[in-house]
């Protein structure tokens, strides 16, 4: 394994890009999101507070995030969306708008094209926003960057957990990671548990309406897109606290029939599937909320031990190492 990582990259590009951010700017590198502060209205005041505005941007890459044998081209407008859109619901926030900006080969027809953003527009429709600009080049593959426009009256950032802090979970994992496998391996979806993992992988949703119900009531949280353990090992890290996870609450119905078909272990995937964009929040009693399992807890950092940590049925702790899906590794 070469030096690299993805979160050492970030450390050196926030060294170089860090700090010129001005005051409006109330969060910057480092969250699924950045948060600026809202516009103050011009010539009088606007019915209501303003809010704060919540900004991502995510690329999907042909070859990296997806294989054109595996996915149709409606599939990946879809997939795209929903997986920028994802960061969002991790920061509690109403999307408001997208720009996306697409590289394609001279390969690709005019009905492809149509195809792909006849799925950014369903994507857009079921949570209730739009594509309102974006950019084209032509280019070696096939990629789409989106970037999310939101907003949010109380933003729910990474960093807010608190020892104690209950964990829930709005959405599958592990799911995703099965469906890429079963079609991965060409394997004919027997069954609903095979169907809904390859639903998974292929048409994710991003969390928005949980996130919203989240973010009057929780204290941080995160999109699932590197895999859980990884995922919320940022989060526990950002927030100062160690995250512990209770195993029997991962581990669906669907995902242990679609892990014995693949010969896979269900727990593995949970933990470390990724591309699920189910959202983790922490709160006193985030585990009540509509459409949220509770996952685990938060328990004060003890020097040296790990991020994350199961928790097995006579409450012994396993540590988990953080590994994830990371594109330099
Ligand atoms: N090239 C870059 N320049 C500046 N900041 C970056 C760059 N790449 C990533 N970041 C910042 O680093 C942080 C972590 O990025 P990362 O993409 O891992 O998070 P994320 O957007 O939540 O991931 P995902 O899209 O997988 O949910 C974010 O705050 C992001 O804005
Ligand atoms: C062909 C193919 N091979 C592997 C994967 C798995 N994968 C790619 S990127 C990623 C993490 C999220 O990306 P990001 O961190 O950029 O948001 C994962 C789990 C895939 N989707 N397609
Ligand atoms: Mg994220």
């Amino acid at each position: 394994m070469s030096g690299r990582s993805e979160w050492k990259r970030i450390d050196m590009l926030r060294a170089v890009l860090g700090g010129a951010a001005g005051a409006h700017v109330l969060c910057g590198i480092g969250d699924d999101a950045a948060i600026l502060a809202p516009a103050a209205p011009r010539g009088g005041a606007l019915p209501g507070a303003p809010e704060p505005l919540v900004w991502t941007i995510d690329s999907a890459v042909e070859g990296v995030h997806f294989r054109r044998d595996l996915l149709g081209f409606e599939d990946l407008g879809y997939r795209a969306t929903m997986a920028a859109a994802s960061d969002l619901a991790a920061m509690g926030a109403r999307p408001v708008g997208l720009l996306a900006a697409l590289v394609l080969p001279p390969s690709v027809s005019d009905d492809e094209l149509g195809a792909l953003a006849g799925g950014q527009r369903a994507a857009c429709d079921e949570i209730g926003t739009a594509v309102i600009g974006g950019n084209l080049s032509r280019g070696g593959e096939i990629s789409i960057t989106t970037t999310a426009l939101g907003v949010a009256a109380l933003p729910l950032r990474r960093d807010g957990a608190r020892p104690g802090d209950a964990l829930a979970l709005a959405g599958p994992v592990g799911l995703a990671a099965a469906g890429l496998a079963l079609l991965d391996r060409g394997v004919a979806p027997a069954g609903a548990a095979a169907e809904q993992a390859i639903r998974a992988f292929r048409r994710p949703v991003a969390r928005i309406d949980a996130g919203l119900r989240a973010a009057a009531r929780a204290r941080a949280a995160i999109d699932v897109s590197d895999g859980l353990v990884a995922d919320v090992a940022h989060l526990a890290r950002a927030s100062g606290v160690r995250a512990l996870l209770d195993p029997a609450a991962l581990v669906s119905a669907d995902l242990r029939d679609a892990a014995a078909q693949l010969g896979l272990d269900a727990l593995d995937l949970a933990l470390y599937g990724g591309e699920d964009y189910a959202i983790v929040v922490a709160g006193p009693d985030v585990g009540e909320l509509t459409g949220f399992v509770a996952i685990g807890r938060c328990v004060p950092r003890e020097e040296g031990a790990s991020d994350v940590a199961l928790v097995g049925p006579d409450g012994q702790l396993t540590s988990l190492v953080a590994r994830g899906y990371d594109h330099f590794a």
